[in-house]
């Protein structure tokens, strides 16, 4: 059987999995896969690496994008290949509203096109928009875990300095067309900012794949431009919501 050609895998060694979990972090990917049953890890390449495991008895494939969307499309499109039809992306963020706060789980419901790979699937007229029931089970997720979350639109930025306004850095300087953009986004409603949601949920739809978004709260940007360091708990909690959201998923399907 042919193998993909960046992650190296042929479609026989996902044992029939259909869902993927996608963090960003490669090291992510491993600290998910540890909490699931039978994990086993397929590939370490690049930014991929790539676990399959079994949840409520059933085959979930855990891959890492690394960041931005270049990396994402081809993470989405090999998984694609081989089978994969639902994406769960597991993310972290930094918040633009004043009233969300650090370790809030945010899911994106749709997505403002700030990337360039999204161009590549379809025009900018096209919606980065998620799949309606995967992200319905992100949400009975929160509900049922019982974190504080918010639902609604996210800015995904091919950069995370000047994309997402930030000046805090080594010239200090952002571009023009992006000055202002920050309190443009807010005062639309935007809830946040994180890197690969605009692609994936773009890519997805026009591919008729399924793909949501959740990212842990990392930095409130009204008070902090960069993160803290520390945030795994953070991290431990969105974990724990893609899995049940998964779990939600997957008998859904069965049903
Ligand atoms: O934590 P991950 O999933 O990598 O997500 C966020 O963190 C990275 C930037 O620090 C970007 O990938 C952004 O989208
Ligand atoms: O502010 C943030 C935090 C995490 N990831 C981002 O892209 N932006």
């Amino acid at each position: 059987m042919d193998k993909v050609f960046h992650l190296g895998l042929s479609t026989d060694q996902l044992n029939g999995a259909n869902l993927a979990i996608v963090p960003g972090d490669p090291e992510r990917a491993e600290r998910i896969a540890k909490k699931l049953d039978n994990s086993i890890c397929l590939a370490k390449t690049r930014e991929f690496h790539v676990y399959l495991a079994e949840l409520k008895q059933q085959p979930v494939v855990i891959c890492s994008t690394g960041i931005g969307g270049p990396s994402t499309s081809i993470a989405v499109e090999e998984l694609a290949q081989l089978g994969i039809r639902t994406f769960l992306r597991i993310g972290t963020t930094g918040a633009i509203q004043p009233h969300i706060n650090e370790g809030d789980i945010l899911v994106s419901t749709a997505s403002v096109r700030l990337d360039g790979a999204s161009q590549h699937f379809a025009p900018l007229s096209y919606p980065a928009v998620s799949d309606f029931h995967s992200t319905a089970a992100m949400v009975q997720a929160c509900e049922e875990i019982g974190v504080k979350y918010h639902a609604g639109i996210t800015a995904s930025s091919d950069t995370f300095y000047p994309g997402q306004e930030r000046y805090d850095t080594y010239s200090g300087y952002v571009n023009k067309a992006f000055q202002g953009s920050c309190e443009e986004w807010q005062k639309l409603n935007v809830m946040n900012y994180e890197m690969e949601s605009a692609t994936l949920f773009t890519m997805c739809a026009a591919l008729g794949l399924k793909a949501a978004c959740i990212a842990g709260v990392l930095v409130n940007r009204t008070r902090q431009e960069i993160p803290n360091v520390d945030h795994q708990e953070i991290e431990r909690n969105a974990i724990n919501v893609v899995l049940k959201a998964a779990e939600i998923v997957l008998d859904n399907n069965k049903a």
